[in-house]
C-alpha cells in the first residue's frame, strides 16, 4: 500500500497540462539516468500518446530540460493482438503520434513492440512480452518485479488502465508480469497488459485523463474507488502516483490540486 494519497493535479488547458507533464517527465529522466543511465518507460494506447507527444515534441526550454530519447527504453503498458500496422496497434499510436515526429538531432528511444509472430497465442504473446522484459531488467530469478522508472497510463471511461478491466480476474494476478487478455470489453477483445503487481511496482506511475468524458469515472475513482483498476493503482501505488488532469475531467470531483509541480 502507499503510504501518502496519490497526487492530482488539475490544469486549465492540455497545453498548460502538457508543459507540466514534460517537467514532471524529465524530473523522473534525471532520476534515472543518474541511478542506471536508462530511461525505462512503459507507455499506453488511447487518448495518451497525442497529450505525450505534445509534452515531449516542444523545444527545451533550457539545456536541464532536454529530453534525452538516445537513453529512452520503451515498453508497452498494454497492447492489442494486431499487426503493428492495424489501426487498432497501440505501437502504431504511439509511433504516429511520436516516434515519427521526434527530430532526427533528438536520438531515437529503443522501442520494443510485441511479436506479431505469436498474435495467434495470447498465451504465447504475453510470454514472448514478458521474456523481453526479463532481458531488459535482468533474471526474472533475482528480481521480483520489473521496476519502470515510469509508467505513462491512460484512464478509461469504466475506470481501466492498461488493458485491467473492471471486474476482471486479471486483477487478482499476482505472479504474472505480463498477462494475456482474451475477452477485453472493449475491442479488441484479445490484448496483453502489464499486471497490476507490475503497474504498482513503477518508482513513479503518471496518468493522463483529460475531458469532460472522464468526469464520472474520475469522481468515482477518488471518491468511491469501488475496486476500479484505476483506484487499485492509487491505492497501491500512493504518491509514486501522479495524475494530470485538465479542468472538464475533474469537475465536480473533490479537493483537486490546482496548479505547477
Ligand atoms: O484500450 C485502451 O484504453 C485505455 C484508455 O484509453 P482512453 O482513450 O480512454 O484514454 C488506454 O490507456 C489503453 O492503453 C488502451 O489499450
Amino acid at each position: 500500500m502507499g503510504s501518502r494519497p496519490p497526487n492530482l493535479f488539475v490544469f486549465s488547458t492540455v497545453d498548460i497540462l502538457a508543459t507540466n507533464l514534460r517537467t514532471y517527465i524529465v524530473q523522473c529522466q534525471t532520476m534515472a539516468l543518474n541511478r542506471h543511465d536508462v530511461f525505462k518507460v512503459a507507455i499506453s494506447g488511447g487518448s495518451l500518446p497525442k497529450t505525450l507527444a505534445k509534452a515531449l515534441l516542444a523545444p527545451p526550454t533550457s539545456p536541464e530540460d532536454t529530453i534525452r530519447f538516445d537513453k529512452w527504453e520503451v515498453f508497452f503498458a498494454d497492447e492489442r493482438a494486431v499487426p503493428l500496422d492495424h489501426e487498432d496497434s497501440n505501437y502504431r499510436l504511439l509511433k504516429d503520434e511520436l516516434l515519427d515526429k521526434i527530430p532526427t538531432d533528438a536520438g531515437k528511444p529503443t522501442v520494443y513492440p510485441i511479436d506479431v509472430n505469436f498474435l495467434d497465442d495470447a498465451q504465447e504473446l504475453a510470454d514472448q512480452y514478458e521474456k523481453l522484459l526479463v532481458q531488459s531488467f535482468a533474471a526474472r530469478d533475482s528480481v521480483k518485479l520489473p521496476l519502470f522508472d515510469l509508467l505513462l497510463l491512460g484512464c478509461g471511461p469504466d475506470g481501466h488502465t492498461c488493458s485491467l478491466f473492471p471486474g476482471h480476474p486479471l486483477l487478482r494476478e499476482t505472479s504474472g508480469w505480463v498477462l494475456p487478455i482474451e475477452d477485453s470489453p472493449k475491442p479488441p477483445p484479445t490484448r496483453i497488459t502489464l499486471s497490476l503487481p507490475v503497474v504498482t511496482a513503477g518508482l513513479r506511475i503518471a496518468f493522463v485523463a483529460t475531458g469532460g468524458g472522464k468526469k464520472d469515472i474520475m469522481k468515482k475513482i477518488f471518491e468511491e474507488g469501488n475496486g476500479l483498476p484505476c483506484a487499485l493503482v492509487n491505492e497501491m501505488a500512493g504518491d509514486r502516483c501522479t495524475w494530470f488532469t485538465d479542468s472538464p475531467a475533474v469537475e465536480g470531483v473533490a479537493f483537486p490540486r490546482r496548479g505547477s509541480l
